[in-house]
């Protein structure tokens, strides 16, 4: 039976990173929970904003009101005045915290609804996603991506509306007071204004300078990192060091240019500040002396003039965190778009007894946009089968393997288990039928039962004993301080490659799924190992459909079949000795295989 397969091979874009224009409507969505609290955060702003800007103006009317008033032995006014100052600041200071509060928590709501999104995207994506993405790239999204949009939420937006309303209150309360030292502002604004676009503009070329010089760094330090076993074996640590430290020194440079842009931005903000200051003291102080202004109004003046120019540094400084937080929400969002090539099936054909069938039918399949590795491979293997998969390298076989585990779908033809097409098997059942063991081996963080359950998580203790003696690890396990409760990472013990080997049997023999798929590691275990290893292989194969890709003689011939893959074909195929008898590929193969095994005892 042939089910039609749902479409797999989605739409994606041709550059992982190119989504332009999609970190709005992200951040539309993920704000989208929070709106209530968004718009409470409005109003604090707002009304701590009035109660800031008020100070001055009260100052004015207890100089010009108050003071006489209290000479004339009213005190009453200038009470009310000094209350009403006391008053403003406190609502301004507890309104500010509360501010800070708000949007923190806003921020914290939202970073975890993106942490969580980006996890279980990065999940969903299939491993032909994750060859193409890398995980390094993977890990930046879930943190200094995520860290800049923290950036900007946390402070940035609360920061620029509270700054933006400072001014612009600043300002009218100034105009209102006094209209020409509000003049004099107004005027010293342009200055302002165009110091502000040319430091946007500094600051943007600076901030890519320093992303481009920052991705290097880490590029650098993540490649040294993952490939140290090379860069020891091959003595390359003081090339790696040099490399390192001439990226380090770049970074070094432009982050000292930033600096000094920030620099020469402050400077100039502080002189337009304090020239600012010093008209409108004496423009207002010669009225004054005309007796044309109250010296109350005089003081409040100076008081917003000093106050107005401070918060711009703010809002240039927003941009660089708007601007990386806006690069993060592209990537993030982009991720977040990308739909996997692997779709479960729109109408999935449930198969809850699986007896281990297995039939790629005119198989054609190629990775990504690459071209064909696998051509025309037709090979039926009935139940309980157990077959070897050998040839050169680069042949082949590993591929084969991943199809019929279905990390990935076939180009042309089809993979089918029990008759049906595996891009229609209902996904649970399929990943209960076929069970993949990688050469890796590899172990999660935690105790070796929790590793031997991956295979079946409601496995009982009993079971997972069972599992370890079948493969023949369990009297390894009983020799380690806690049995199988010691952990297996730095904290408890360090397993060989061949006892993670026998870990990852134990969790498929739990698993007992119908068809195992195994690519055998290459060279991880030591001659008297081999025979261990041999045993547990055959007690693990044993009662089900098994496709290895065979590294080592002994398991090709235990094989019921062999099937020789050269240039992405099936070339030979039967049993071992039926093929050792042939004098083919498979003969010589064998022949080499005995004289390396016979050189090396
Ligand atoms: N993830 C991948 N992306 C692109 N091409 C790949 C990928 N994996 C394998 N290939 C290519 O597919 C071909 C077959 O590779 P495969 O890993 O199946 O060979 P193999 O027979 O298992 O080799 P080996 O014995 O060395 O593991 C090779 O040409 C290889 O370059």
């Amino acid at each position: 039976m042939s089910t039609a397969a749902a479409p797999t091979q989605a739409a994606r874009p041709a550059d992982l990173d190119d989504e332009r224009g999609q970190s709005l409507p992200l951040l539309r969505s993920v704000l989208r929970p929070v709106r209530s609290r968004v718009w409470l955060l409005v109003l604090l702003v707002v009304v701590s904003q009035a109660a800031v800007v008020a100070g001055p103006a009260l100052v004015a009317v207890g100089i010009d009101t108050g003071l006489p008033a209290l000479r004339d032995g009213d005190a009453v006014p200038l009470v009310l005045v000094g209350g009403g100052y006391l008053l403003a600041a406190l609502v301004g200071g507890l309104l500010s915290a509360a501010v800070v509060r708000q949007s923190a928590a806003a921020s914290q709501t939202v970073l975890l609804d993106l942490r969580r999104r980006v996890f279980r995207q990065t999940q969903r994506l299939d491993l032909e996603f994750h060859e193409r993405y890398t995980s390094g790239r993977v890990i930046s999204r879930q943190t200094s991506d995520i860290e800049a949009v923290r950036d900007l939420l946390d402070s940035g937006v609360t920061v620029l509306a509270t700054s933006a309303l400072s001014m612009v209150l600043t300002a009218v309360s100034l105009v209102v007071l006094d209209g020409p030292s509000g003049a004099v502002l107004l005027v010293a604004v342009v200055p302002g204004v165009l110091l502000t676009r040319w430091f946007q503009r500094r600051s943007q070329e600076q901030y890519r300078r320093t992303r481009v010089v920052a991705a290097r760094v880490i590029v650098a330090f993540v490649e040294t990192m993952t490939g140290v076993r090379a860069v020891q074996a091959f003595r390359r640590e003081r090339r790696s060091a040099a490399a390192y430290a001439a990226l380090t020194e770049d970074y070094r440079a432009v982050q000292d240019q930033a600096i000094r842009v920030n620099g020469v931005f402050d400077l100039w903000l502080t002189m337009i500040g304090n020239v600012t200051v010093a008209v409108v003291l004496l423009v207002g102080g010669l009225r004054v002396l005309d007796g044309a202004l109250d010296v109350g109004v005089l003081v409040a003046a100076v008081l917003y003039a000093r106050r107005f120019f401070t918060p711009l540094r703010d809002v240039g400084m927003f941009y660089n965190s708007f601007q990386s937080a806006q690069a993060a929400l592209e990537k993030l969002a982009s991720l977040l778009a990308q739909e996997p090539r692997l779709t479960d099936p729109a109408h999935p054909v449930p198969l809850p007894h699986p007896m281990g069938g297995l039939e790629l039918d005119h198989v054609t399949f190629g990775y990504a946009d690459g071209p064909d590795v696998l051509h025309d491979v037709h090979v039926s293997i009935p139940a309980g089968q157990t077959v070897a998969l050998v040839g050169s390298t680069g042949a082949g076989k590993s591929t084969v393997a991943k199809l019929v585990a279905r990390f990935y779908d076939v180009r042309r033809g089809a993979v089918r288990l029990d008759g049906v097409d595996v891009r229609s098997v209902a996904p649970g059942d399929l990943r209960r039928a076929i069970v993949m063991v990688t050469q890796e081996a590899y172990l999660f963080s935690g105790s070796v039962a929790e590793n031997i359950a991956v295979g079946r998580p409601d496995a009982t203790r009993a079971e997972i004993e069972a599992a370890g003696r079948a493969v023949g690890v369990h009297d390894l396990v009983m020799t380690f301080p806690q049995g199988y409760d010691t952990p297996v990472d730095s904290r408890g013990v360090r397993l060989s490659a061949g006892q993670r080997q026998l870990v990852s049997f134990a969790r498929a023999f739990l698993a007992d799924p119908a068809v195992l798929v195994l690519d055998e590691a290459t060279s991880s275990l030591d001659v008297p190992g081999e025979q261990h290893v041999q045993e547990a292989l055959e007690r693990l194969l044993a009662d089900r459909t098994a496709v290895v890709v065979a590294h080592r003689l002994s398991t090709v011939m235990t094989a019921d079949r062999v099937l020789v893959v050269e240039g992405g074909r099936v070339v030979e195929d039967g049993s071992p000795a039926e093929l050792v008898a042939r004098g083919g590929r498979f003969a010589r193969l064998h022949e080499d295989w005995q004289a390396s095994i016979s050189a090396a005892v």
